[in-house]
């Protein structure tokens, strides 16, 4: 085995296993898993090869439900995985179950070990596809004697089939119609019915696209486990005794020193220490262009390093990365289904009956009505029942949505769900949060002036002292700038959502904030020397009802910022910018950038007021840092946090998180949801479609059982295949 997939498949593990805690408070969270407790939940994952339809789901469920100590169950049929979550279960007892209903259930980490799949036994498919070739053949030249046409046949059966049918009569007896029940059922009836040979040729064009589509799968699993591949799983560390060693990734702990020569992937996350690199950091954030790096900064597993030799300190262990959270948030994704697919999932639940229920009556109809002989009624309900089965359907969903998201996630944009993938696609109105999405975030004061008969010296000692004690970029911007001043004995110092800092210095009132805060305290700032104009926003000092400080502050706009505009105006959707800072800045930004509606001075809770009112008539997504504005993102029909490589808390509380702050990748995301959008559209056409023409076909007798076979496995890897495509939309 090449040594990156091993390297992959550890990362996986790691990511695996140590999220454990993380996982239970996810689901925790999400409103369908209620009853999971945050303690000690486990988890158990099985790989079962038949796992590929809602029906098998059902079928485990009923055969696992009743085990004491299953917390929850996930499925996921694109990876044929069963995750457990519980909290201590027989395994041995899940294990025979399973078996019980017919299928084969491996551990996950024995199949890790093994090859993905067993060998396939082409020649003996070669030579029952001989043998039922040859039984047709004969059969049409009328020379050989009606045994002679059965043995063929049987043996053929025997050769690759015996498996099908034995887990197609178990699935039957559990009441369970799944495709390897309908071929059973077909193959049976063929065989009463005396044709031989389209019994045999049956089962062994099934067992050659059950492969076919097996492989197919693989593919679309790949395109997850490709993003694995990008930490490598060993590190260059510095030892006690100074020397560098590589050692395996999963060991090294926060606060070691790596080194990684020129060329090399990062293994971990860290702050540079030395050397002045070039990164290609497209493995997070999509972006291929380099960006050059300094020591002090940030970087991250996955990033290639293009220059030098660089030193940097963990941050993180293995695990912990924001790659290896990237990829465990994909995987999450998959589990949680998205509208459409269980709308699929509903109707197939019930278009296998019902076409079950039409075949009987068909079979039983038929001579009754006087339609022909009996013989013909039955082999249309045959070929009905290979018809029955929605694999096509069912499957298409899941791979065309996997797909999107493992498309998105190689962007640098990291979907937490299906269902969210769909909803970009419903956008109608972006809301822009202004500081930190579409300026830089990083305000500088310009420059300052006293207003009042205090002194400048006094001003700014006042400030700072105000300043200094709040993480608002604001404030973090007049406490940088003043620097050095002294320090006042300031109490009650406190933070007003939306307006400013608040303090009591020698039993007065003491303030810094914006011009609310300022009218709050009873002053008309119209009057103030120091108006707030277009390309700046200022902020008051006041001791009382006097002003005593005006600071002018500058925050630019990003440069990717008005692409990002014409792109989302290209693109049909409605564009405001939400903001607590004052109306002639705000608007001014807007004006300049094109945004179609600019509101200003809003306090967090008007914020969150304007998204419930949009989200009404109109499907919104609010765009923001995901940190200071987390409650709107939240709020919004889609909430999508920016520039959250690093920030953890960021990561998780959106639906969408962008991994860079290129404001463009809300166009890529709109886009590629779209394409989705027409794949999901396209194969449920294409499936139904087949099955609508074949179900015609089959009734007027057109139709003869190893066309529908073709037929459906057809649609199988056709609509597999298409679902790929979108993989494409990633580089
Ligand atoms: N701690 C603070 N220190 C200084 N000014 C503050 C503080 N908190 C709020 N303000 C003032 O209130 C305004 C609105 O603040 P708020 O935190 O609601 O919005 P924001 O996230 O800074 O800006 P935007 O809404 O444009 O993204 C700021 O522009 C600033 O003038
Ligand atoms: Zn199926």
């Amino acid at each position: 085995m090449p040594s990156h997939t091993s390297s992959s498949e550890e990362l996986t593990n790691t990511a695996r296993n140590s999220c454990g805690s993380c996982c239970a408070s996810q689901s925790s969270s999400s409103a369908e898993n209620t009853s999971t407790g945050e303690s000690n939940v486990q988890r158990l994952a099985l790989i079962i090869d038949e796992l590929c339809c809602p029906s098998e789901e059902r079928q485990l469920r009923k055969a696992l439900d009743d085990l004491p100590g299953i917390v929850e169950m996930h499925f996921q049929f694109i990876d044929r995985r069963l995750e457990i979550l519980h909290n201590g279960i027989d395994t041995t007892a899940v294990f025979t179950r399973i078996r019980q209903a017919g299928m084969s259930p491996r551990a996950e980490r024995d199949v890790k070990e093994a090859p993905e799949q067993p060998a396939f036994p082409w020649l003996k498919l070669i030579i029952a596809g001989g043998m039922a070739l040859a039984a047709e053949l004969l059969g049409w030249t009328g020379q050989v004697p009606e045994w002679g046409l059965a043995i063929l046949a049987l043996a053929a059966i025997a050769l690759v089939g015996l498996d099908t049918w034995r887990k197609g009569f178990i699935a039957i007896r559990q009441g369970n119609l799944n495709i390897n029940a309908l071929m059973s059922v077909a193959v049976t009836g063929a065989l009463l019915i005396g044709h031989w040979a389209e019994a045999a040729m049956v089962l062994v064009l099934f067992t050659v696209s059950e492969h076919i589509e097996a492989r197919s799968l693989s593919r679309a699993r790949q395109a997850i486990r490709g993003l694995l591949d990008l930490a490598p799983p060993r590190a260059r560390v510095q030892q006690p005794d100074g020397e560098w060693r590589e050692i395996d990734a999963e060991l090294v702990q926060p606060g070691d020193l790596l080194r990684t020569r020129a060329g090399e992937r990062l293994a971990l996350d860290g702050e540079i220490t030395r050397g002045y690199p070039s990164l290609d950091e497209s493995a997070i954030t999509g972006e291929s262009l380099p960006r050059d790096k300094q020591p002090g900064d940030q970087v991250h597993a996955g990033s290639i390093n293009l220059t030098g030799e660089l030193e940097y300190r963990t941050t993180r262990i293995a695990s912990d990365t924001t790659l290896a959270r990237i990829i465990h948030a994909v995987e999450q994704a998959q589990a949680r289904r998205a509208p459409t697919q269980q709308l699929i999932d509903r109707f197939a639940a019930i278009y296998t009956p019902a076409v079950f229920v039409l075949a009987l009556l068909t079979a039983v109809g038929w001579p009754l009505l006087g339609l022909g002989p009996w013989l013909d009624g039955v082999y249309r309900a045959l070929v009905l029942l290979v018809i029955a089965c929605p694999c096509a359907l069912v499957i298409s969903t899941p791979v065309t949505i996997v797909s999107g998201l493992a498309a998105a996630a190689r962007q640098g944009i990291l979907i937490k769900g299906g269902a969210f993938l769909e909803q970009a696609q419903r956008l109608t109105h972006v809301v822009l949060d202004k500081t930190g999405t579409l300026t830089a975030g990083r305000p500088e004061v310009g420059d300052w002036q006293t207003l009042g008969n205090v002194s400048r010296e006094q001003c700014a000692s006042l400030a700072l002292s105000l300043a200094s004690s709040s993480n608002h970029p604001m404030s973090m911007a007049v406490a940088a700038h003043l620097e050095g001043s002294p320090l006042s004995e300031l109490e009650q110092v406190e933070e007003r959502s939306g307006r400013g800092m608040v303090g009591l210095y020698q039993q007065q009132t003491l303030w810094l904030g914006n011009a609310r805060l300022a009218r709050e305290h009873g002053i008309a700032l119209e009057k103030a020397a120091l108006d707030s104009s277009e390309n700046q926003s200022n902020l008051w000092l006041g001791r009382g009802d006097e002003l005593l400080a005006a600071f002018r502050i500058t925050d630019a706009l990003r440069a990717t910022s008005q692409q990002a505009i014409d792109r989302l105006h290209a693109l049909g959707l409605k564009i405001s910018i939400l903001s607590g800072d004052t109306a002639p800045r705000v608007e001014a930004i807007a004006a300049e950038l094109g945004i179609d509606e600019a509101r200003a001075e809003l306090l967090p809770e008007d914020k969150l007021d304007y998204l419930d009112r949009q989200s009404r008539h109109m499907t919104t997504a609010m765009v923001g840092d995901g940190i200071n504005d987390a409650p709107a993102l939240a709020r919004a029909d889609l909430g999508i946090a920016m520039g959250v490589a690093g920030s953890d808390v960021a990561i998780e509380t959106a639906d969408i998180a962008l991994m860079d702050d290129d404001l463009g990748k809300l166009a890529q995301l709109v886009e590629l949801s779209r394409a989705t959008r027409r794949l999901l559209l396209q194969n449920i056409g294409l499936a139904i479609g087949i099955k609508v023409v074949f179900l015609a076909l089959a009734l007027t007798g057109h139709a003869t059982l190893w066309m529908a076979v073709f037929a459906d496995m057809g649609a199988s890897l056709l609509v597999v295949g298409n679902g790929l495509r979108i993989l494409r939309h990633a580089r």
